[in-house]
């Protein structure tokens, strides 16, 4: 398919996410089932096209003056891809599967720039009611960390330390460019590419089946990282899910110690175990959701970590369709949810204990307003300094302007080139 033919589609998958209230990726495999003679570069470029066309769907609109699934895709023709409109609309003439040619204001408009008048929240890219939240955590910058929020995310790998090594693992996929990431010692990086460029797919390298490596973003390493999870500790895995944190945590233990890796989702817990034999991880014990599942440990854990489930706006990169379907009722649900983890978790520790606190958001309510709350209700606790925490896992002094004002370590795209990660730790005072 050339690119006129792209763009059609990625505007029929744009309505189809519109209108049916679909997931992007959904829609995108039910184009792919429909439309058999579109090659894998095909469907990659028609990706690109639909999640670009909604990480900056709000200042694309505001430029095109419509957020039609066409004006969108035209808008991220010119803008992100660097199309010139009129030999675009000059390359729909001779192609059949092409959208209509772009009109004279189309034209002029996918050129132009935003005016003075255009309100943060569309500079920002992020739905209007957010705004106030986003100033809050993020004072004069929230702007500039909307737009970095906005691009695409590098594809992260993370070093399965118990079976292989940095070295080995960049050699083996040598072919993808790989690079050292720039914080996370165990991290491997992979670069997004402009326009139609692929995301390597990793997962049928032989080094991944062999469990020498997991796609794990490298904000997610940093957190579990600075989890501080040390070896023949006692450790509580709380909100485990797939497993992401717990398979870095019995690295970091070398095996040795216990982790308790718990869901109160059965499906979300499942892959775990497979995840578990391949990494070589055998200092983990999954603990399935049901009634009394982890009463014998109450008062016995020298750590808890909580991985919160939250609104996830940290990761609006990777699924910026999320960006636009958040709600306030659905954040305040989140809240409530994670307070009342956060009191369940706490009765697990022994004294002097460490209750690690974990989000992928980004939104002041859910971080260090959350972090206040539970401090005020629970006065034997106390954060740990973030300084002390982030010279432990790394050994060097914690990068400017990472700091929150709670005690907080707080990661994001234009902070440390990864998902936006919120993390704090804090201390049951013996
Ligand atoms: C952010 S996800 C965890 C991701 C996982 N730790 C990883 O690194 O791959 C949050 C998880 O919390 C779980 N969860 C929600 N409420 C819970 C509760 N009350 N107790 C335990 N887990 C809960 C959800 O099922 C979800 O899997």
């Amino acid at each position: 398919m050339r690119l006129p033919g792209r763009l059609s589609a990625a505007i029929a998958v744009l309505a189809d996410v519109e209108t049916r209230k679909r997931p992007v990726s959904e829609a995108l495999k039910a184009w792919g089932l429909n439309n058999r003679f579109a090659g894998a570069g095909d469907r990659a470029a028609i990706g690109n096209l639909v999640y670009d066309a909604l990480r900056r769907r709000a200042s694309h609109a505001a430029l095109m003056g419509s957020d039609t699934p066409r004006a969108l895709v035209l808008a991220v023709a010119v803008r992100d891809w660097g199309e010139d409109p009129a030999a675009l609309s000059e390359s729909f003439a001779g192609d059949n599967h092409a959208p209509e040619a772009l009109s004279a204001e189309e034209m002029a408009r996918a050129v132009g720039q935003l005016g003075d008048d255009v309100p943060g929240f569309v500079l920002a890219d992020v739905p209007e009611w957010l705004a106030p939240s986003l100033e809050r955590g993020f004072g004069d910058n929230w702007i500039a960390e909307g737009q970095d929020m906005a691009g695409r995310p590098s594809l992260d790998l993370r070093v399965n330390s118990l079976k292989s090594s940095r070295e080995r693992v960049m050699k083996s996929l040598a072919r993808f460019t790989p690079e050292e990431a720039a914080i996370a010692p165990l991290g491997v990086t992979m670069k997004a590419g402009p326009r139609d460029a692929r995301t390597p797919n990793v997962t049928t390298d032989e080094g991944y089946l062999k469990g020498w490596f997991e796609v794990q973003d490298q904000g997610s390493q940093i957190v579990a990282a600075l989890a501080g999870a040390q070896p023949g500790e006692q450790v509580l895995d709380l909100c485990a899910g797939a497993g992401g944190k717990t398979l870095a945590l019995a690295a970091a233990m070398m095996n040795k110690g216990q982790i308790f890796a718990y869901d109160s989702d059965r499906n979300r817990l499942a892959p775990i175990y497979d995840r578990l034999k391949r990494n070589g991880a055998r200092n983990v014990q999954v603990r399935a959701p049901q009634p009394g599942a982890l009463d014998d440990l109450v008062g016995k854990m020298d750590r808890v970590v909580i991985d919160a489930p939250c609104t996830g706006t940290g990761t609006w990169r990777r699924r910026p369709d999320t960006k636009w379907k958040l709600t306030p009722e659905l954040l305040s649900q989140r809240v409530g949810e994670q307070a009342a983890i956060l009191a369940e978790g706490q009765r697990y520790l022994k004294p002097g204990g460490t209750l690690v606190y974990i989000t992928c958001s980004i939104l002041p309510e859910e971080n260090d307003e959350q972090i206040a709350g539970f401090l005020a209700g629970n006065p034997g606790f106390a954060s740990v300094m973030p300084e002390d925490m982030w010279a432990a896992a790394f050994g060097t002094a914690l990068p400017a302007g990472l700091a929150t004002g709670k005690g907080g370590i707080a990661l994001t795209p234009r902070l440390t080139g990864t998902d936006g990660f919120y993390f704090n730790a804090l201390r049951l005072v013996e």
